[in-house]
Parts: C-alpha cells; structure tokens; sequence
C-alpha cells in the first residue's frame, strides 16, 4: 500500500496545474467548539454541541473537562447527520491533570474553571506552553480569591487549589499580549460569588472579535454582560452571577481554517464554494470576505454558502491585522505570490503564538527565495519569483497551512510534519488533496 504522505515528515505541497474549482466542507470553529464546551460545563442543565470540531486542541479541552468530571458523550445523529457531544454538568472536581498541548484556549479558559473545582487542578502542556503568556490570568485569578502554585514567571505549569467558589469581583489585567486573557475570565465569572469586572488596562488589546464571540455566546446561555459596546466604559467588561441554560448549538464552519482553501481560489484564478458560511458571525475569518477581495478576488454570499472566485491576479495589500492575527500567515502566503509588496501591521502579539510568527514566516519565505522583513509590529513582503524547498512549520498548524498555499503556485516544496494541522484541522492534507481533484 502506498504511504499516506500526510504521514511522512516531508509532505510535498501539491503544485495547482490550473484553476480550482471545488466545494470545500470546512470542519467546526475551534474557538467556537472551546468556548461551547466551557460554557457547557458550566451550565445548570445538559447541553448538545452539533457538528463540532473534532481535533487536537478540543479533544484536550474535552479531556480536561472530563477531568474535572465533566460528562462529555460523543455520538452521531440517528440518522446518520453528523456528530455531536452531550455534555452532562456536575459538581467539578480536583485532584486531576489538565494536559494543555500548545492550545492558548485550553491554557488561558480552564484555570478559572479549576478554581471552581473542589480540590488541585495541576496544569502542564508542551514545552511551547511554558513560553505562552499567561500571567493575566494567574495574577487575575490570584487578585479574585484563588490559590495557585507556580514557578514565578506567570507561565505553565501550574497547579490551581481550586476552593469549590470563587469571590470574583473587579480585576485590572494588561491582555495587550492576548484577549484570551479577558475571555478566560469572563466565560467562568457567571459562577463567581460577584461575577467580575475586568479592566483591561494595557496598551492595544488584539483580537476583539474574539471577544465578541464570548460575550455573545455567554449572552446566548443567559449570562448578563456589560460591554463597553453596550454602552459600557471603554476596556471593561461585567458578568454578573447566575446560572448558565444548557444548550443545543450547532457549531459553525471554521473560517480561519476556510482561509487556505479561499486562498487556492485567490492564487490560481479559481472558485472555491464554503458550504454553510454563516450570514452572521464574531469569527475573525469573516474579514476575509474582504481582505481577499482587495487581494483581488470577489465573493458572493448565500444561503449555501461563500462562493469565493480568484481574478487570475493577486495584489499586494497594506493592512491592520490586529484584530484578526490568526489569518496573518495566510495572508502573508499569499502577499508573496502577488504582484505588487504587503505591510501586514498590528500582530506584534504573533510573536507569542503557537510559535514566533512573524520570524517563522520571514525566515521560511525567504529560503524559499522571498523578500520578507519583519518590523515592530508585523511584516513587510516584497513579492520574488520562489523556488521549491522545505518548508518548516514550527508545530504551527498555520505555518503548515500557509506553506501549502505557496506549493500551489511553486513547484517542490515540501511542508515539514503537515500533521501539526491536527491542532485545529486533522483532515487538512485530505482536504487539501480533494479540493485538487488529486
Ligand atoms: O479566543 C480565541 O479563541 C482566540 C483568540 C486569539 O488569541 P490572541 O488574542 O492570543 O491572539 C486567536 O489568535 C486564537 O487563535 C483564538
Ligand atoms: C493562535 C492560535 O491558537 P491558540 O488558540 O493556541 O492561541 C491560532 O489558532 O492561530
């Protein structure tokens, strides 16, 4: 039998003969199935998660949830339509061990669930995790009323004694390195004592967004929030205390991950078709509707679905990031392949992701023959003819994912270990391959 290549170390990135044209079913939201599985843990009731995503990072938030004593039962629909996880809430208890892998949201949203916990909750991960910011949370989580044993340096690993409550309260955090932060805290607070305020008093705070999407989906299981878009004052949030409905929601698509497949429809002048595109959505990735139409695509919005069609030219663009940083490889793939240079600003913060983002990116175009540099807060990307080679990922699903864009429209390069993808998209190489009518 021949080998799977997404098995081996070296996968060679499939070089696109014309245009694409295919419809591309992306699996869950990651951000959307993690903060569903927090929520739902939480709740007073069962809850149902619908087509959710099924990878690395939720896998672990699911194992550490159950941990915890979480019942968390996964089945496919009677008639055949797709998984689901029911998700059965109970008191939450320590002594138990949270693996964190290299998922921000598993490291930044359980320690303040592991307060509630009746007893130790010890964290540990990858060794990347011991370098990801978490401080916010642990000195937030220390000034709320918790008790947590660490090495000092406001990072993994860590132990949180939970004491079974938390007083909660207002709180000043500095999430200029990660809104996670500020979600950690607000998705829990409904079962503090006094709720919270969070004050984020730092400088920039990135991927607000996100942000939004814990506030709606906290407001979507009967949590009362405060924002400063609703009227509040600026970079504070409020929950106040009360008991969170269980729930039967369907995750959507990913559309970050929909990114590279968008991308194959930009860089080979083709027409790539999401199915179930959300009208609307807190998703970072929706931007792309209109990053990529300025790149020189256009798109069209139904009730089926994006359907996303290249021009046959790719333009350089000038563009802040720092609301939706995720999608910065993608487009910095893509930003050297096009005809004209890129500034990609605002996403200094990239530097603390699943690896530093923005040196990987420069360094791994450029041996591939590019022209990138890295500024204080993001790249610049003059566009060269490239050439094949190997493509280093970092154990960064979206270096994989952004090398593979390149293989398109460069012939011989091979992406090292694309099996990181599993930290978000396990079926990206199959994906990938089908889109091509490989
Ligand atoms: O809350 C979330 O689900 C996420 C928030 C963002 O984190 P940062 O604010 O740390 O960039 C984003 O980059 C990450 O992929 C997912
Ligand atoms: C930054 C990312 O992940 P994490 O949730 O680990 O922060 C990402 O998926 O791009």
């Amino acid at each position: 039998m021949a080998p799977n290549p997404a098995d081996t170390a070296l996968w060679p990135a499939p070089h696109a003969s014309g245009a694409v044209d295919a419809t591309v079913h992306v699996p869950g939201s990651k951000s959307v199935t993690n903060r569903a599985l927090v929520l739902a843990s939480l709740a007073s009731e069962p809850g149902w998660l619908r087509r959710p995503l099924r990878s690395r990072d939720t896998l672990l938030m699911a194992g550490a949830l159950r941990a915890m004593g979480v019942g968390i039962e996964e089945g496919v629909g009677p008639d055949g339509s797709g998984e689901f996880w029911r998700v059965l809430p109970t008191g939450l208890h320590g002594p138990a061990t949270v693996d964190v892998g290299n998922a921000g949201t598993v490291m930044r949203f359980l320690p303040p669930v592991a307060a509630l916990a009746d007893g130790p909750v010890r964290f540990d991960g990858d060794p990347r995790s011991y370098e990801r910011p978490l401080h916010g949370v642990i000195d937030a989580l220390r000034a709320l009323g918790a008790r947590i044993d660490d090495d000092g340096r406001g990072a993994l690993p860590l132990t949180v004694h939970g004491g079974g409550a938390l007083d909660g309260g207002p709180v000043a955090i500095d999430a200029s390195s990660s809104s996670q932060f500020v979600s950690a805290l607000l998705l829990s607070a409904p079962r503090f004592n006094q709720g919270v305020e969070v004050r984020h008093t730092g400088s920039a705070l990135p991927s607000m967004p996100h942000i939004r999407m814990t506030v709606d989906m906290l407001r979507a299981v009967g949590a009362q929030v405060d924002t400063p878009e609703s009227g509040g004052e600026p970079n504070v949030w409020r929950v106040t205390p009360g008991a969170l409905l269980g729930r039967d929601l369907t995750i959507e698509p990913d559309l970050s991950n929909a990114q590279p497949f968008l991308a194959a429809a930009l860089v080979t002048g083709g027409k790539v078709v999401v199915p179930d595109w959300p009208a609307r959505t807190t998703q970072p990735g929706d931007r792309l509707r209109e990053i990529f139409t300025e790149m020189g695509g256009s798109c069209e919005l139904t009730e089926y679905g994006l359907e996303f069609t290249g021009s046959g030219r790719v333009h350089g663009i000038d563009v802040d990031l720092g609301e939706v940083g995720e999608l910065t490889p993608g487009i910095a793939a893509v930003a050297a392949l096009a005809d004209s240079p890129s500034t990609l600003r605002g996403v200094a913060h990239l530097r603390l992701h699943e690896t530093d983002r923005l040196a990987a990116l420069t360094k791994e175009i450029n041996e591939l023959g590019g022209d990138v540099t890295e500024t204080a807060d993001g790249l610049h990307i003059r566009p060269r003819p490239l050439h094949g080679g190997v493509f280093h990922t970092y154990e960064d699903h979206r270096m994989a994912t952004a090398g593979a864009i390149v293989g398109l429209a460069v012939d011989g390069v091979r992406i090292e270990n694309v099996a990181t993808t599993a930290k978000t998209l396990p079926d990206f190489p199959a994906l990938w391959t089908g889109m091509l009518g490989a």
